[in-house]
């Protein structure tokens, strides 16, 4: 059988809708699940491999995306989330009875994606969400017990996809976050 990544994208990875405009996530509960209704597209959408991203039951990678925290509200049954580590940069904020992350939200002001919640858009039965665009912490499935052997097939799979795997995050992101620390600290570029 080959190489399972994530439900998402194992048939192919499917084009996102250009004028999508949003949709409703719910989590697995079939009583009174919780409900998070997002008013804009996601940006920068891709599938993860860390230990911390939640994961479908049976999937080495997450897929995850942001979008401004002034566009995600909390529509249904908010009283069944809690922050799942509260020590982590990202609050992921949980459904206490089927375990699914509904928002990873960061409440540092001086980190460079504060004002962007991350989600899993697998979670809408909506289409039209914005696709995966590359693999980040590949190498992080090894730390939830992936073969280390099997990571160059892991990698082939993933470059078939169209998702480049990098052990952080994209070069773009990774120059976005080095920019702001840059800016922070007062550096210059030459
Ligand atoms: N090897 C670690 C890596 C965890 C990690 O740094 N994850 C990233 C990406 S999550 C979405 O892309 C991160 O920013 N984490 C911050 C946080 O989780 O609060 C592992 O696998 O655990
Ligand atoms: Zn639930
Ligand atoms: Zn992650």
């Amino acid at each position: 059988m080959g190489i399972k990544i994530h439900p998402a994208v194992d048939d192919g990875v499917k084009p996102g809708d250009a004028n999508f405009a949003g949709g409703r996530l719910h989590c697995k509960c079939t009583q009174n699940p919780v409900e998070v209704s997002i008013k804009s597209n996601t940006a920068h959408n891709h599938v993860c491999g860390c230990t911390k991203c939640w994961k479908p039951a049976g999937s080495l990678f997450s897929m995850v995306a942001v979008v401004p925290r002034d566009k995600l509200e909390v529509t249904a049954n908010a009283d069944k989330l809690q922050v799942v580590d509260p020590s982590a940069t990202i609050q992921r904020h949980a459904c206490r009875e089927c375990g699914v992350h509904m928002y990873g939200r960061i409440e540092n002001r001086n980190h460079p994606f504060h004002g962007l919640d991350f989600v899993h858009t697998e979670l809408s039965d909506k289409s039209g969400w914005s696709a995966p665009e590359f693999a980040a912490f590949v190498s992080s499935i090894i730390e939830s017990g992936a073969p280390p052997e099997n990571m160059p097939a892991v990698r082939a799979r993933l470059r078939e996809l169209g998702l480049e795997p990098y052990d952080c995050l994209s070069p773009p992101l990774m120059d976005a976050i080095a920019a702001h620390v840059a800016k922070s600290k007062g550096a210059q570029a030459a």
